[in-house]
């Protein structure tokens, strides 16, 4: 129960970038260059109390989103927070339905990023009003609480994999030296991309399979690299490391591809995953409707928000397949960590075949990092939904102005 009314009087948007390209940090087949970003939105209110939110990009096309963030802005200002959630829904469609921005979407694309920043800020608000964090927040929504597994993600957190040992653009050293350092540190599961060159993919496979042994798990991700035939002809010729799935095989919009790429992977034990570019929910109803993906992906910035991702984690329960979030970019971790708990303790109560995405990138940046330990994510005790950031990181990474980017243009 609110406590107070929190009327939103503006809304603040800034473009923020982070030079990861520079050393090849979250690169794949596809995205050869990324410079992680997000388009960081505050929402002000009259009571004084902030909620922070964005979503997630990588580098150009930022300047894009925040200008659709700053279009949605008008239909924010002059709400309170007690009205949006007392009728959230309807909150949800204002923004995604407004009669003449809908054509952009209709929730979909540049306009959707920016839908799920804004709704992120205000979940951010409401868990902050409410001086709980996020989970918490939703659990009192969905009216449910487990005391025991709530205890059991306390003492031991939600199982994690990292990614962060082999982008496309490391070399086999980096690979090996990142590989041990997370060997020692308790990881057990590993994603691996792939989808350039296949006899570099066989060797940093082989490679990474032999260092981790036969019992851990592998994963690899191909970031929509390939057509349909070349998918399952690559895969299986990667078949004999054993990986556990296959993310983004082909174009995110192709149900029926990734359909047929599962049926043809089923018989080697590899699975589809997908998610982190399923552009809404009506497209994941449309994956688990046609079979075409065993693992599903939500993200935190690319679906509107909260909201939608908590459709999603019911439309999987109820096709029984297991969601394994993508996170890592800039704060992805620090937001999905807020909806696999609610999954784990309000909608699946299962770890099996489940676990989270973790990059080991630009968490020094938030207020409230995420807490990893021993491979796992370690429920978050600040109120809110984790989304704010470092004031002095910040004005930093403002693009073009901060001082980041002006050293950078320099050189
Ligand atoms: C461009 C991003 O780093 C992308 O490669 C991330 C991704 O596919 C993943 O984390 O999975
Ligand atoms: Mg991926």
């Amino acid at each position: 129960m609110l406590k107070m009314v929190h009327k939103i009087t503006h809304v603040t948007v800034r473009d923020v970038r982070f030079p990861t390209s520079l050393e090849q940090h979250g690169s794949d087949a596809m995205h050869t260059d990324p410079d992680y970003s997000t388009a960081y939105v505050v929402v002000h209110t009259d009571s004084g109390l902030q909620g922070f939110g964005f979503t997630f990009t990588l580098g150009k096309g930022t300047e894009i989103v925040v200008c659709a963030v700053r279009a949605l802005a008008g239909l924010v200002v002059g709400k309170s927070l007690q009205e949006i959630v007392s009728d959230f829904r309807g909150f949800y469609r204002l923004l995604s339905s407004d009669g003449q921005m809908r054509w952009l979407g209709p929730e979909k694309g540049v306009i959707h990023l920016a839908t799920a920043a804004v709704l992120n800020a205000v979940w951010d608000l409401w868990a902050r009003a409410e001086e709980h964090t996020s989970p918490r927040v939703f659990i009192t929504c969905a009216d449910c609480f487990f005391c025991l597994t709530e205890d059991q993600m306390l003492k031991e957190g939600y199982p994690a994999y990292t990614t962060s040992c082999a982008w496309i653009g490391y070399s086999d050293e980096q690979l090996k030296q990142l590989c041990t350092d997370a060997l020692k540190s308790g990881w057990t599961k590993f994603k691996v991309k792939v989808g350039a060159d296949l006899e570099d993919d066989t060797r940093r496979c082989r490679l990474i399979r032999q260092m981790i042994g036969p019992d851990k798990t592998l994963m690899i991700d191909a970031n929509q690299r390939w057509d349909v035939s070349e998918a399952i002809g690559w895969v299986s010729s990667l078949a004999e490391f054993k990986p556990l799935w296959i993310e983004e095989p082909t174009c995110p919009d192709d149900i029926l591809g990734h359909a047929a790429i599962s049926k043809a992977l089923a018989p080697l034990g590899i699975g589809v995953a997908t998610g982190e570019q399923c552009q809404n929910r009506v497209m994941f109803k449309q994956f688990l409707q046609a079979s075409a993906l065993q693992f599903v992906q939500i993200d935190s910035c690319r679906l509107g928000s909260v909201n939608e991702n908590l459709a999603v984690l019911l439309m999987a329960h109820k096709f029984k397949v297991p969601v394994c979030p993508h996170a890592g970019g800039v704060g992805l971790c620090e937001l999905v960590q807020h909806l696999i708990l609610f999954d784990y303790i309000c909608v699946s109560g299962s770890l099996s075949n489940r676990m989270c995405e973790y990059v080991d990138h630009l968490h020094e940046h938030f207020t409230s990092p995420v807490v990893i330990h021993d491979a796992h994510y370690m429920p978050p005790k600040d109120p809110g939904y984790s989304c704010e950031m470092l004031e002095s990181s910040v004005k930093k990474h403002q693009y073009p102005e901060g001082d980041v980017w002006k050293q950078h243009k320099n050189n």
